[in-house]
This record gives C-alpha cells, structure tokens and sequence, in this order.
C-alpha cells in the first residue's frame, strides 16, 4: 500500500470512529454520499435520499451494533431501573420484548400495531440500538453469580461533580441514526415495549455531525470547536479486538463478544473555553484546533512527538496537555475506543450553555483502560479547568445476539 492509500485509509477510519469494521447491510458505508436535487422546484441540492436513508446495520453479529459503527447524527442514551417487583422473569420477557423491536426497527419496519408511524417514509437511516446491563441489576435478578468483576463502581476522581439522580441504572439502551425523527422513534418504541416491567432512570439525548455536512469524511468536532477522535484505535490495529471486545474463555463466558461502556456527562464550561486565545486553547489539548495535527508537526493523522522540545527548552507539546495525559502510550498501553454524542440541555441558571459531551468509551477491561486514563488525567489534565464531570455509568454490554436469540439470553438463561 503507498503512503498515501495509507493516510487516507487512516484519515477515513479517523472520520468514521470505527466504520467498516462491521458490515452495513446496504453499501453505502458511510461517506459515500450521493448528490440528488431535492424535488420542491427550487433547484436545492442534497444528499440523495437513498444514501443517508437506507444504509442498514444489521442487528444480529458477534459484537451488537452501536460499537463499531461511525458516528450519528442523532443519539439518546436511556437508563431505566426495574419497577418494584420486578425480578429476572421480567427480565427475560423485557430483553425479548426489546430484542425483537430493536431488529424491526434497525429493519426500517414499524413495530406492531400501535406503532405511531414517527419514521414512516424513511428507511433505517443508520439506526442502532444497543443494550447493557448495569451492576444493580444482578442483584435485582438475582444473578450475582454471574456478574463480571468489571463491572465493579468506578473510583471516585477528585474532579466528580456526580448526580446520583443521573448516573447509574440497572439497564442502559443506547440508540444512535442518522435521522431525528428514526431515532426519536425508536425511543419511543423502546419506552413503550419496556411497559411496566421498568421505570426511567435518566435519559441523555445528544448528536453529531451529519453525514455529508463536510465536503469530505472529516474527524467529528466537538463543541469547544477540536477536531475529536483521531486517536481512536482503528479495527485494523494489531490487538484491536483485544482492547474493545471481551474474549472467549473468561469468567463470565456470556460477555464473549462484548463490551464495557463508561458513559460520562461532561458539561464545557464553553464561556471560559472560548475567552481562551487560539494559542492556549492548542497547548490545552497538544494539537491544532484547525486540522487536529499535533503541535509538534504534519498532519492530523501524524504521530505527535511527545519528546520533541521548543526553543524555550520546554515540550512542545505541554505536560498537561489532554492528548499527552490521554495517549495509551503514557499509560501500558490503556486503550479504549471512544464513541461520544455532544449535548445541548439549553441554558443553565447562571446563564451559560448546558453542553457538553456525552462522552461513551469501550473497552475490553475498564480497570485497564478509562479507569487509570481518567486517574491520570484527573491528577494533572489542562482541560479540567474546563469540564465538569457531571454524571457517570458502566454498563456491561454483552456480545450481539445470534440468530432467534434475545440480547442478554446468553446470561438470563444459562
Ligand atoms: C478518561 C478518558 C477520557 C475523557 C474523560 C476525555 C474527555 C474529553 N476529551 C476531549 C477532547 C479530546 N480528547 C482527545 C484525545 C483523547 N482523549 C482520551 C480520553 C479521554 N478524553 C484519549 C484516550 C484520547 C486519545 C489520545 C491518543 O490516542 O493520543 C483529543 C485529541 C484528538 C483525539 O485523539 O481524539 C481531544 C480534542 C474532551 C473535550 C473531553 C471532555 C469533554
Ligand atoms: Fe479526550
């Protein structure tokens, strides 16, 4: 492969968080995006329907969708707590209940009769829903046994600002298109199939670029304006699989082909970000904030050189800068594949943005990769004065469901 197939190989995986890594039943991959004039007469251009529309993500698989899959325009991230009574009978006919609706509506299909039509006209425009397992919920299903040691309570970090009202959950739906409305209505499928075996804990509605926004396939931005991603371990990186997914012949031989995801609500403080000069912002982080290059050089996709120094004799890039505290080479190797949406919950009383990031991660083990990133960053990162960590989960997210099997039947009926 030439250097430059290479970088833009890597460029695109950048952009995509992971995409292709698993299949998305229509061709059209991401990225791909079509030109059609829209047909009001007004000469418009866009997107050609059928692009952003009909891409399809298959529900059954080794990994469950919503890990591997590029980023969507659209996401809600829903915790829901057992109703009072409720034990792992329910359990069981909720994850069946769930199992099937997610298939229909990752499908494109309505989902029984009472379906409201909310997506009818358009297809599965990405859709993903994706289901975890919080620590509670094993004591409420009586499942102990089988709950893995991964899913032991986070560690306090000295920065937490936690609601408990907002952190947590015995069961976690993540749902992500490329659609509002698709993933609007999917939400609202998943409440109403959920009928009274659970109760809504939290729910956090976010979203990201959309698909042909940017003339070509870019690495997402966030909401301090960084270009957000682009160190994210690619599917073909040796030990990829390793880092993200749980492996055959652990302890808990149902989380095989899973995941643990650590979701964080983490407010910007974006009034005291953007007061910041350019320069400051860029040693905040140790990279461009025009193409996300490192400051030490080249492209975004050029390795940064954390050693090399300035002519003041300091780093370039700065002790405390987020990509240098964060690398996976300054901490064995911690490695997790990180999938965010950015929030918007209006303005707050004091009169800022309530936004930020809903900041999602997998990762094989999370006592070996957000866990000590999260310690080390917390300890010295330049951009705590700028975030707040506002609610926090792990959820434990088994491996996709084989064909006629429910998600999470693997642990309800061994
Ligand atoms: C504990 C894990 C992490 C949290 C929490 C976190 C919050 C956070 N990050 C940004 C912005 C950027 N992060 C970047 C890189 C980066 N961040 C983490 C981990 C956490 N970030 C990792 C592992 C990495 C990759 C480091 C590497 O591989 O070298 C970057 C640089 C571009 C990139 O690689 O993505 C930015 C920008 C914000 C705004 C934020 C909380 C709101
Ligand atoms: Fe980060």
């Amino acid at each position: 492969m030439s250097d430059n197939l290479e970088i833009s190989r890597r460029r695109l995986l950048g952009t995509m968080g992971a995409a292709g890594a698993t299949g998305l039943a229509v061709g059209a991959a991401g990225g791909a995006v079509g030109h059609a004039v829209l047909g009001d007469g007004s000469g418009t251009t866009g997107p050609a329907l059928a692009t952003v529309g009909s891409t399809r993500v298959p529900f059954r698989g080794a990994h469950q969708a919503g890990i591997l899959q590029p980023l969507q325009a659209r996401g809600h991230l829903v915790a829901f707590d057992l109703a009072p009574g409720a034990g792992r009978k329910e359990a069981v006919a909720l994850m069946r209940r769930w199992s099937t609706a997610a298939e229909l509506l990752m499908a494109g299909e309505p989902v029984g009769p009472s379906d409201g039509g909310i997506a009818r006209d358009a297809g599965p425009c990405s859709l993903t829903v994706t289901f975890g397992f919080g620590r509670s919920f094993f004591d409420r299903t009586g499942l102990v046994a089988r709950r893995p040691q991964e899913l032991e309570p986070l560690p306090a970090f000295s920065s937490d600002r936690l609601d408990p009202k907002r952190s947590d959950g015995d069961l976690w739906v993540q749902i992500g298109a490329d659609d509002a409305l698709v993933a609007f209505h999917a939400l609202r499928t998943v409440q109403r199939e959920a009928g009274a075996a659970v109760r809504v804990r939290w729910q956090m509605n976010g979203f990201n670029r959309s698909l042909g926004a940017t003339a070509r396939p870019m690495t997402a931005r966030n909401l301090m304006g960084q270009v957000d991603g682009t160190g994210n371990p690619k599917p073909t990186d040796p030990g990829f699989d390793r880092h993200v997914f749980v492996a055959a012949g652990g302890a808990q031989p149902w989380m095989t082909g899973g995941s643990y995801a650590v979701v964080r609500r983490i407010r910007m403080l974006l009034d005291d970000w953007d007061a910041l000069p350019l320069k400051h912002q860029e040693a905040v982080i140790g990279r461009r904030k025009s193409d996300g290059a490192p400051l030490t050089g080249g492209t975004e996709t050029t390795e940064p050189d954390l050693d090399k120094l300035g002519p003041d004799g300091k780093p370039v890039i700065p002790a405390d800068a987020h990509a240098r505290i964060s690398a996976p080479e300054q901490n064995g190797g911690a490695t997790m594949l990180r999938r965010p949406f950015s929030f918007h919950d209006g303005i707050g009383p004091d009169g800022t943005p309530d936004a930020g990031l809903l900041f999602v991660c997998w990762q094989a083990d999370p006592t070996r990769a957000f866990v000590p990133v999260q310690r080390k960053l917390d300890r010295g990162d330049a951009l705590s004065a700028f975030i707040r960590h506002e609610a926090s989960a792990l959820f434990a997210v088994p491996g996709g469901p084989a064909d006629g099997e429910y998600v999470g039947q693997r642990l309800l009926e061994a």
